[in-house]
């Protein structure tokens, strides 16, 4: 068991944390249909990876239609207390079933991450923001066991109708946009003039469709990256689901 204070707000159901419990997806084979995504690395250290079309559109579409009627409202945690707190989150989210669709899900994370025998997948989550709806500045990795931690992180966007919502991490470095196609996937308010400033610090994923941003939460010493701090932003209109997809694994402390 891992006991502790959880610091992602969410996760009352995560500190007592038992990895042979429903809390965490088992891995029994299962055949899913072929499924193709790209990716690109926006960052080594800590790994953050760019993916596209992480999610078909039957997928997206099946994924909204088995969470609405469980959405709930997002709570946050202290380690003692849960409660409500719309300040510092505010979103609907349901635990999905594990159904094949969800399953193929699951294993695809699995396999990105190398089939990894001692990485287990949280059960599948998604999140829904309506206007005004965000999730302050926080950690996915909770540092309350030295046992083992969200090693990593998957935030895929399964529906996203809006402005603003997007996924913001003001530690890490703006990549060189003057080529390629980091616009398109990246809020990039270029000020003439700048030029010669050096990379900006702080990126801000926009919510497209379909496609997810990937992180690690630990470094190789188990120590929890501080560069991984995030937020998802305030919707200025329409709407966003997002899933998370959270790895446990061992939590090395060197
Ligand atoms: O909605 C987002 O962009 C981020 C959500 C998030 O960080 C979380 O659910 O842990
Ligand atoms: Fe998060």
């Amino acid at each position: 068991m891992l006991h502790g204070t959880a610091q992602n707000p969410s996760d009352r159901d995560i500190v007592n944390f038992n990895f042979n419990v429903s809390s965490i997806a088992s891995d029994e084979p299962l055949s899913c249909p072929p499924h193709s995504y790209t990716t690109h690395i926006l960052s080594h250290e800590p790994l953050i990876i760019y993916i596209e079309n992480f999610l078909s559109a039957d997928e997206s579409a099946h994924l909204l239609k088995i969470s609405e009627d469980k959405f709930e409202a997002s709570t946050v945690s202290t380690g003692t207390e849960t409660s409500v707190q719309k300040d510092i989150r505010f979103s609907e989210v349901a635990v999905i079933d594990r159904d094949d669709v969800v399953r193929c899900i699951e294993h695809r994370a699995r396999a990105f991450q190398g089939w990894n025998p001692d990485l287990h997948i949280e059960r599948l989550r998604t999140q829904r923001y309506a206007v005004g709806g965000h999730y302050k500045h926080h950690y996915d990795w909770s540092g309350a066991s030295r046992v083992a931690d969200r090693v990593s992180t998957f935030m895929v966007y399964v529906d996203a109708e809006c402005e603003g919502g997007g996924t913001n991490f003001p530690r890490i470095r703006m990549p060189d946009v003057k080529e390629g196609r980091w616009c398109e996937l990246l809020e990039c308010h270029e000020v003439a003039g700048n030029e010669n400033r050096g990379p900006k610090l702080g990126v801000t994923f926009k919510p497209i469709t379909g496609n997810a941003v990937f992180w690690h939460n630990l470094a190789a010493n188990g120590r929890g990256y501080e560069e991984t701090y995030h937020a998802g932003l305030p919707i200025l209109s329409g709407h966003k689901v997002g899933l998370n997809i959270w790895s446990w694994g061992s939590r090395r402390m060197g």
